[in-house]
């Protein structure tokens, strides 16, 4: 009577602690420029070497330029980050998808893509998004620098158990619903601190009925309700993306590690902490109106009006408007907008893309709107052109950039200028977050394609 959690969990326990903090092993590390320096400084400053190199693979992503990654990187700052993680990776004898490396993109594109990520693994990165990888059923979470020097040294972190939670959405979703829409929905419901201190397993049949990319969309947010991670059972639509994959296990070991992933779903009197029910048929195109994801709304609504808010919180939430520039009580639809961002370990990855594309084929740009269309990896960008997708984007008037966390987070040139808005189809709309004084609205990539067409906040349906 386990969870699926509990069944990965209690397999990677090294030893207990007498105040019960466990030592937990992990089997694969993911490695960016931006949290790692003191870790491999704190490695060389006490002599140690990496434990197992094997089971650490670094990538630069969110210094990378995304125009030009052909030349040196202008801004001396990222260059010399990305610089440092190159030196470091080859100091201590560890894979390194340097910038040019046909295998490089943002981290948590990259690692289930290739196969790195697996069923029943631990799995750990110096990056909250980390939790995008427990859709392929793997304990996935964030770590801080600190930890990341302890997996590098030890292959073990520290931690102490987090609660768990099922997250169940019943039934079909409708026409134009992304899994992007269900995730914005669900942190809505959540808010950002909903899920502090658990980790969640997403389950119910519109779940089951996504495929493994979406899966990957839906546990990237789960940090943004405050959840240590998300994870998705694994199944036949894990098993068949995963089949031939570089890092596959393959014939008889394949054979083997699938009669063991078979076993890894929650067994039916398994207890969680906490248990919630969502209904699919709830959910419609999503977007965010204020400065955090929890502020998320359906398309066709209107922005909640100050008395809904309870009174304590009134003064941040007219904050928050007012820095999006927003009134209480009015609808989103037909808001114009200035930039369109496609991209991100959220909705960077092929599907992204096809669906994008399909939806502005024959349409063209709105003149008023700046789109970056930012593949999550050199894999995506290939296969984006072995479809054909990169001519349909083209003639609808689109370009695309060179692969890179981009305009996400903006520690690229990728940024937005103050005061304007960008329909984007990451993860946080923090202000600031994709520029100074930037105004971000999240959505999924239908919202993005339409926005991206119109020019405008737009109901994909209705185009
Ligand atoms: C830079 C990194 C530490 C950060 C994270 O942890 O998530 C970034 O990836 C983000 O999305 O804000
Ligand atoms: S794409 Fe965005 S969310 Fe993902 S790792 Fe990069 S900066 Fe973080």
């Amino acid at each position: 009577m386990n969870t699926l959690f509990e069944k990965i969990w209690d397999k990677h326990v090294v030893d207990t602690l007498a105040d019960g903090t466990i030592q937990l092993y992990i089997d694969r590390h993911f490695c960016h420029e931006v949290t790692s320096p003191q870790a491999f400084g704190g490695l060389r400053a006490r002599g140690l070497k990496v434990f197992r190199p094997e089971q650490t693979l670094c990538m630069p992503d969110h210094n990378v330029p995304t125009l030009k990654q052909e030349f040196p990187i202008e801004d001396p700052i990222s260059k010399n980050q990305v610089d440092t993680l190159a030196s470091n990776a080859q100091e201590f004898g560890i894979t390194y998808y340097g910038i040019g490396n046909n295998k490089n993109g943002i981290i948590h594109v990259v690692g289930p893509e290739n196969g790195y990520t697996q069923p029943g693994m631990t799995i750990v990165c110096g990056d909250s998004h980390t939790s995008t990888h427990g859709a392929m059923g793997a304990i996935a979470f964030g770590i801080g620098t600190s930890e990341v020097e302890m997996t590098l040294a030890t292959q073990c972190i520290f931690q102490r158990k987090p609660k768990t939670m099922r997250i169940t959405v019943d039934g079909k979703r409708k026409p134009g619903v992304t899994a992007k829409d269900i995730a914005l929905y669900i942190i809505s419901q959540m808010t950002t601190g909903g899920a502090t201190g658990y980790f969640v397993e997403y389950a119910g049949e519109a779940i089951r009925a996504t495929s493994m990319e979406e899966r990957l969309t839906i546990c990237n947010l789960s940090i943004e309700m405050g959840a240590r991670g998300g994870m998705v059972a694994p199944d036949e639509t894990t098993f068949e993306y995963l089949k031939g994959r570089e890092f596959a296990p393959k014939g008889e070991e394949w054979e083997k590690a699938l009669a063991y992933w078979k076993t890894l779903k929650s067994d039916e009197d398994a207890v969680f902490d906490k248990e919630i029910v969502y209904h699919a048929e709830d959910i419609e195109p999503m977007v965010t109106y204020g400065t955090n994801p929890g502020m998320g709304m359906g398309i066709s609504g209107t922005i909640p009006s100050l008395e809904s808010v309870d009174e304590a919180s009134r003064i941040s939430y007219k904050k928050a408007l007012d820095y999006m520039g927003f009134q209480p009580g009015e609808p989103i639809q037909g808001k114009s907008i200035d930039y369109v961002f496609l991209g991100s370990c959220t909705n960077g990855r092929i599907e992204d893309f096809r669906a994008f594309a399909h939806f502005v084929k024959g349409k063209k740009k709105a003149d008023n709107v700046i789109a970056w269309l930012v593949p999550g990896s050199w894999n995506v960008a290939r296969q984006i052109k072995e479809e054909g997708l990169d001519v349909i984007l083209t003639e609808a008037g689109f370009s695309l950039r060179q692969p890179g966390c981009s305009a996400c987070l903006a520690m690229n040139d990728d940024k937005v200028p103050a005061g304007k808005y960008a329909v984007s189809t990451s993860n946080r709309n923090f202000e600031g977050r994709q520029g100074p004084g930037a105004r971000t609205i999240l959505a999924g990539p239908l919202v993005a394609a339409a926005a991206a067409v119109t020019g405008k906040i737009t109901d994909p349906r209705t185009l």
